[in-house]
């Protein structure tokens, strides 16, 4: 089990990463790194394929950068699969899409628990379907004692509807007398998020070249490093990650101060 561990853990990483892995790791890397992962459907099509080879594709760089993130010693990785919800997908997308979370676990979730790594979900999960909601939960379960990345995944997610859930909670809570409103503050405010004691995400990246957060963790992301890439998430890969991770670590952060 121990030489599987081992070869598990460093199996997946090219060689050349593994220096530039080395030098990260010798600097403090971010805690938490949230990815708004952009452009399935435009490498697909740029390759003349359907667009679910793009979410096929999309899907493999997931388990590629969650084994890095955890090999570096990154605590929390949160994953938004950006959707633009304003288009209808075709109906054999969606079924797609629906049943892709059950295919990532099957062939991946072994080498995760390999590596130690803890499955969470932020998010309206609802609105998933049952049989997608069974598997999620199996995940979360049979990862819950893992203590190293946790690869949280946000599952129709979205910052505003995210806030005024709060704030009808905090109404409610106040309304039978749970908590005073001459308490409330930011850090009690921020317990009514979906992402509750999560910490703020340290690093944003976003693939895809759009310049926009699309109402993703607007609240926790204010004093959160944007990195932006035109390069399409399946193109997406350890050097593109490391480039983020490097960048982050290059630029003095001030939390709003001189
Ligand atoms: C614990 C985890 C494994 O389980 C779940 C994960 C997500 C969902 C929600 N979900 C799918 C259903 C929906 N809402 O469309 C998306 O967010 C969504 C929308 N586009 N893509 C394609 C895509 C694939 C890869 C990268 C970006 C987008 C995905 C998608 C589907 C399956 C997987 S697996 C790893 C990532 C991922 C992303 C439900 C359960």
């Amino acid at each position: 089990m121990f030489y599987k561990k081992l070869f598990n853990k460093q199996s997946s990483i090219p060689e050349s990463i593994k220096e530039r892995m080395e030098l990260v790791k010798s600097q403090a890397v971010p805690d938490h790194v949230a990815i708004i992962m952009d452009g399935n459907g435009r490498w697909a099509k740029s390759r003349a394929l359907p667009r679910i080879a793009g979410h096929h594709e999309g899907m493999k760089v997931v388990r590629k950068i969650a084994i890095l993130a955890n090999n570096i010693g990154i605590q929390t990785l949160t994953l938004f699969a950006f959707s633009t919800e304003n288009w209808k997908r075709p109906k054999s997308e969606v079924d797609y899409l629906m049943k892709l979370p059950a295919e990532f676990l099957d062939i991946y979730l072994p080498e995760l628990i390999d590596n130690n790594v803890k499955v969470q979900v932020i998010g309206e999960k609802e609105k998933i379907p049952s049989h997608t909601l069974l598997v999620v939960e199996k995940a979360i379960e049979r990862t819950k004692n893992n203590n190293g990345l946790l690869l949280n995944f946000a599952l129709n997610y979205g910052s505003r509807s995210e806030i005024i859930m709060a704030i009808k909670n905090i109404v409610k809570d106040i309304k039978c007398g749970n908590i005073n409103e001459r308490d409330i503050n930011e850090d009690i405010f921020s317990q009514y998020l979906m992402t509750k004691d999560l910490a703020d995400p340290d690093l944003l990246i976003r693939t895809s070249g759009e310049i926009r957060l699309s109402n993703f963790m607007l609240w926790q992301s204010a004093y959160t490093e944007l990195w932006f890439t035109d390069c399409l998430w399946p193109d997406f890969d350890e050097g593109h990650f490391l480039d983020a991770i490097e960048q982050y670590q290059k630029r003095s952060r001030r939390f709003g101060g001189i």
